[in-house]
């Protein structure tokens, strides 16, 4: 999977200031970049060549000026998130649409177009996966802190509004339970003016052992 732990990469790798800057003049973002807020700017991942040939459809080929040049991680600020308050059912009270543990925002450009100046469902079920990925990635090192990589085994996505291009998004996800080694998340995707575009579920399974 990679030749780093995910804890490793998300400790070391640099924000780029570039990118806080590009979403800093953007108001539907900008109450996540306060110094106030409950959320911290962390790397995104798989947008960095790590080296080896790992992440290369989000590092390379949809990294680029007419695709997404642009993409940003902001995590809920570790602290008060340890033993989280579940239901009867395990579901996670703490997070959910209005409290995402896990965000990212996008530049989308028309190189990801399907329709004219529409995004390709298949480029947006692809930001779902891997913000989600992220988000489960973030939760098992950072709250759960247990071992073992997570496979994407299902995702469910809902398409509730065209996503035109060029355009900025926000994706955010949340744990919504675990159930032993499977993990169910939930994810919204809005446009700049708060309008739901998208949603959708996954399952990520534990592996039993190293890929
Ligand atoms: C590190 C930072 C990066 C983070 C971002 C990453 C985001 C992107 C991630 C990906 O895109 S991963 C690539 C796409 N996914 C795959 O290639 C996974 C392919 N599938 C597999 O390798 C295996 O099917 C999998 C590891 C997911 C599960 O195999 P296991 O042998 O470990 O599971 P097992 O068959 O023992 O089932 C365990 C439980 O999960 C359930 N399950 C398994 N697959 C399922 C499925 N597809 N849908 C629903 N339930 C499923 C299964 O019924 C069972 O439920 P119970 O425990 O309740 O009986």
């Amino acid at each position: 999977m990679y030749n780093h732990t995910y804890k490793e990469l998300i400790t070391k790798l640099q924000v780029s200031q570039e990118d806080v800057d590009f979403f800093a003049n953007m108001p539907f973002a900008r109450p996540y970049i306060d110094n106030t807020s409950l959320y911290q700017p962390v790397p995104f991942v798989s947008r960095h060549d790590k080296g080896d040939l790992s992440d290369k459809f989000f590092n390379k080929a949809i990294n680029s000026h007419d695709t997404i040049p642009r993409a940003l991680a902001f995590m809920q600020r570790p602290g008060s998130l340890h033993s989280p308050p579940t239901d009867e059912n395990g579901i996670d009270l703490s997070q959910g649409a209005e409290n995402p543990f896990f965000i990212t925002f996008c530049q989308i450009e028309s190189g990801v177009n399907g329709y004219i100046d529409t995004a390709h469902g298949g480029v947006l079920a692809a930001l779902f996966d891997e913000t989600l990925g992220l988000c489960a990635e973030s939760y098992r090192v950072f709250v759960s802190e247990e071992g073992g990589h997570l496979l994407t085994a299902s995702l469910q996505v809902s398409y509730r509004s065209p996503v035109r291009t060029p355009s900025a998004v926000i994706i955010k996800t949340w744990m919504r339970r675990k159930e032993g080694r499977k993990w169910f998340l939930e994810a919204q995707l809005l446009d700049q003016d708060g309008l739901l575009k998208a949603e959708a579920k996954s399952l990520y399974i534990g592996l039993k052992s190293a890929l």
